[in-house]
């Protein structure tokens, strides 16, 4: 089972919202979607889902689109919550689950299953006004997972949670994965992007400005970080060629280097200085990365 997308792109009056994305998740793999506000995730979410049709392009899961009779495979959760308020929790789940072929004993027993484990048993019968707003997307999270979705689209989904509900359903997404279910989320949180995906793709402004294994992407990046101290000054380093950016930290320096014969080069002549305390050269961040990549589009 494998989602796959070729060419896709949308445009709306006279602007490309998505401007040509093509990828593959394997089954049981956990994909991110990266990119600025308004970069496009939310409108190739719809376009997975069959929500919004292509302007150009296909998406199929399983080699056939998803059409609104297949929607029972896949799970969403969506960036802006669509939950009635009105309704009580299990009212509210027994209406949405229906609607993906559930019935009501199994819909009740797993709505149960996940109020426990979120650790808010007492929430079946309370309205969802009354909730607070990260314990309301713990539920639009169960109207997304409950019908066991082999497909699971998660937009923004640990955005506004505490630290605590945020690692409850990190948890989670990694047990649903482990199981077998296909993940493919956004987050501007990089953080959480290294922690759970393996590949990932970013866009700037609908298209892809890069796509691939998250590690692969880390190593085969030029920019480095390098982190250094010893016991002279370090000031030359800052016009050494190459050199991005100088930092100065509590115990030295941190330098951004365009790739590792320039960090080669600054050892070199810091050696020829003297004693070297440190010497660290560190992989990027996701999070340089995507400054770099996305740059101005990127509001973080
Ligand atoms: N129905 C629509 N009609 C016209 N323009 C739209 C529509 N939906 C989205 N857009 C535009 O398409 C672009 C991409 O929006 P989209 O919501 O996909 O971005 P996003 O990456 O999900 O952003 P965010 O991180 O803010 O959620 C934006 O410029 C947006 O204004």
């Amino acid at each position: 089972m494998t989602l796959e997308i070729k060419g896709i792109k949308k445009k709306f009056d006279h602007h490309y919202a998505v401007d040509g994305i093509s990828l593959r998740v394997e089954k049981g793999e956990m994909f991110g979607m990266l990119g600025a506000n308004g970069a496009g995730k939310t409108t190739s979410f719809r376009m997975i889902l069959g929500l919004l049709d292509p302007t150009e392009g296909t998406v199929t899961w399983d080699g056939e689109r998803i059409t609104y009779k297949r929607t029972h495979l896949v799970g969403y959760l969506p960036e802006e919550r669509g939950l009635f308020p009105k309704l009580t929790v299990k009212e509210q789940l027994l209406y949405l689950m229906r609607l993906k072929g559930m019935t009501k004993p199994e819909i009740m027993k797993e709505m149960r299953h996940w109020l426990e484990r979120f650790q808010v048993p007492e929430y079946e019968n309370k309205k969802v006004e009354e909730l607070s707003k990260g314990n309301q997307q713990k539920i639009q999270f169960m109207a997304a997972v409950l019908h066991k979705p082999e497909l699971l689209i998660l937009d923004e989904p640990f955005s506004g949670l505490d630290p605590v509900n945020s690692d409850m359903l990190k948890k989670a997404v990694l047990d649903l994965q482990r199981e077998g279910t296909t993940i493919v989320f956004s987050s501007h949180q990089m953080s959480n992007v290294e922690e759970l995906c393996e590949d990932l793709i970013m866009l700037k402004r609908g298209k892809p400005v890069l796509h691939g294994n998250l590690r692969e992407i880390k190593r085969s990046y030029g920019i480095k970080s390098v982190s250094i101290r010893a016991d002279y000054e370090l000031d030359f380093i800052e016009s050494v060629n190459g050199v991005y950016s100088m930092e100065k930290s509590k115990h030295g320096v941190v330098v951004k280097v365009e790739n590792e014969n320039v960090a080669e080069d600054i050892f070199r002549k810091i050696t020829e200085k003297g004693f070297v305390r440190k010497f660290e050269m560190e992989e990027p961040s996701l999070h340089d990365i995507f400054i770099d990549k996305v740059g101005g589009d990127a509001d973080e």
